[in-house]
């Protein structure tokens, strides 16, 4: 990783900025970059059972060196944490303890803590300051980023959730170190996703590089944490609350979020769920015509190499009925990302449902 390495997300209908900074290492100086935007003088901390054992004292120790008063608040593990329950757990934590406006919450973890911590803090008190402090890789190039904070219902992914802006993203790739295989490949998802739909250029290189990127490489960690970034950010800037653009950024989203919740939240985490639906979007845009075979064939190809999954085992019926809660649907009318090559996106509706079926059928393995 090179030095420090910085980005600018400039909110213009709130005329709001905050940094994401990439640094190895910057999360030891947690209490000090803070006191940069948080006056106050307590901070929650909010992680998950796994991050909070490996990191949660280091991370409590550079606060309490910066002279804030912590409290900590750990949820169980993985996707069903991001629920109401726990939501309502962190709300009472925060009366008990008299937080406020003043205060300020921290996510130290993944997608998971960070969506939680994010709607708690969008909410409480009709919002408090919060600070993301990612973990897993698929937090550090996608979930950090952005303001889209939600908890799940359990008929939808993020179904009850707010768009709320961090005060600051720090990003220490070091943390990456101790994450598991399966979680570190969900991550590589989001940044497939990322070529996919805007950087011909770096799904090129991600083509290449898998064997560095696997092994944790530098170089290759750091172009495509801070590519990613930056392209998230691109496209946040230009359309914070989702009207138009941002909806490219859930490519893969239809079919995924979907299959996670057809099953409970249990089987696929999301990076692989987003992998299926990948692969359900370019077999449907090479059945409409819109997308050459090579592309469909380097994507299919590029899932395989970050070994992802391939297909699923569940009823194509109850996909299909569960793809009508996807946010994009107007007027009961499915809206699906597509590509029609490597790098631009775009919003299809009025595909046919038998189509549909039909490719939620051929994801069948
Ligand atoms: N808000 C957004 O824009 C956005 C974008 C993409 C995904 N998401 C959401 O993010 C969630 C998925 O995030 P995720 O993949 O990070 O899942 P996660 O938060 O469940 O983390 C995955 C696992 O990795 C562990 N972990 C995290 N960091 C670790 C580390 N450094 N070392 C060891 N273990 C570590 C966690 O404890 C967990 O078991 C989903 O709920 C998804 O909907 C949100
Ligand atoms: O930031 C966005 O916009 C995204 O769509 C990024 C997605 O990777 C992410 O999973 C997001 O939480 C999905 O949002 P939703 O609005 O479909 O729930
Ligand atoms: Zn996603």
């Amino acid at each position: 990783m090179m030095s420090r390495q910085e980005l600018k997300v400039n909110i213009s209908e709130t005329k709001r900025s905050y940094p994401i900074i990439i640094a190895n290492n910057i999360s030891s100086q947690i209490g000090s970059l803070i006191s940069d935007c948080y006056r106050g003088n307590k901070v929650l901390l909010l992680s998950d059972a796994n991050v909070s054992g490996l990191y949660g004292a280091g991370i409590v120790s550079s606060l309490e060196k910066a002279g804030y008063q912590v409290l900590e608040y750990i949820i169980p593990a993985g996707e069903k944490s991001k629920s109401y329950h726990y939501l309502r757990k962190g709300y009472d934590l925060l009366v008990d303890n008299n937080f406020n406006r003043d205060n300020l919450i921290i996510a130290l973890g993944g997608g998971v803590v960070g969506d939680l911590a994010g709607f708690l803090a969008a909410t409480f008190m009709r919002g408090i300051p919060f600070v993301q402090l990612p973990t897993s890789l698929l937090a550090q190039v996608d979930s950090s980023v952005g303001g889209k904070t939600a908890i799940n219902h359990p008929a939808g992914k993020n179904m009850i959730g707010a768009f709320y802006q961090p005060e600051m993203v720090v990003i220490d790739p070091v943390f990456l170190k101790t994450l598991v295989p399966r979680e570190f490949k969900t991550g590589m998802a989001e940044i497939i996703k990322h070529g996919l739909i805007a950087d011909q250029g770096l799904a090129d290189y991600l083509f290449e590089r898998s064997k560095n990127v696997f092994k944790l490489e530098k170089d290759e960690l750091s172009h495509i944490i801070y590519r990613s970034c930056q392209i998230k950010a691109a496209i946040v800037m230009e359309d914070e609350k989702e009207k138009g653009k941002r909806a490219l950024l859930n490519y893969g989203h239809t079919i995924g979020h979907a299959l996670e919740a057809v099953t409970a939240y249990k089987k696929y985490n999301h990076g692989e769920a987003v992998a299926i639906g990948m692969l359900g979007a370019v077999r449907l845009a090479n059945s409409l015509g819109l997308l050459e075979k090579s592309d469909l064939q380097f994507t299919e190809e590029l899932i395989r190499l970050y070994d992802l999954p391939l297909g699923h085992q569940e009823d194509p019926e109850a996909i299909f009925t569960a793809l009508f809660r996807d946010k994009k649907v107007k007027n009961d009318s499915l809206r699906w990302v597509l590509i029609d090559r490597i790098g631009n996106a775009f919003i299809r509706e009025g595909i046919d449902h038998s189509l549909i079926k039909r490719i939620l059928e051929g994801l069948l393995c």
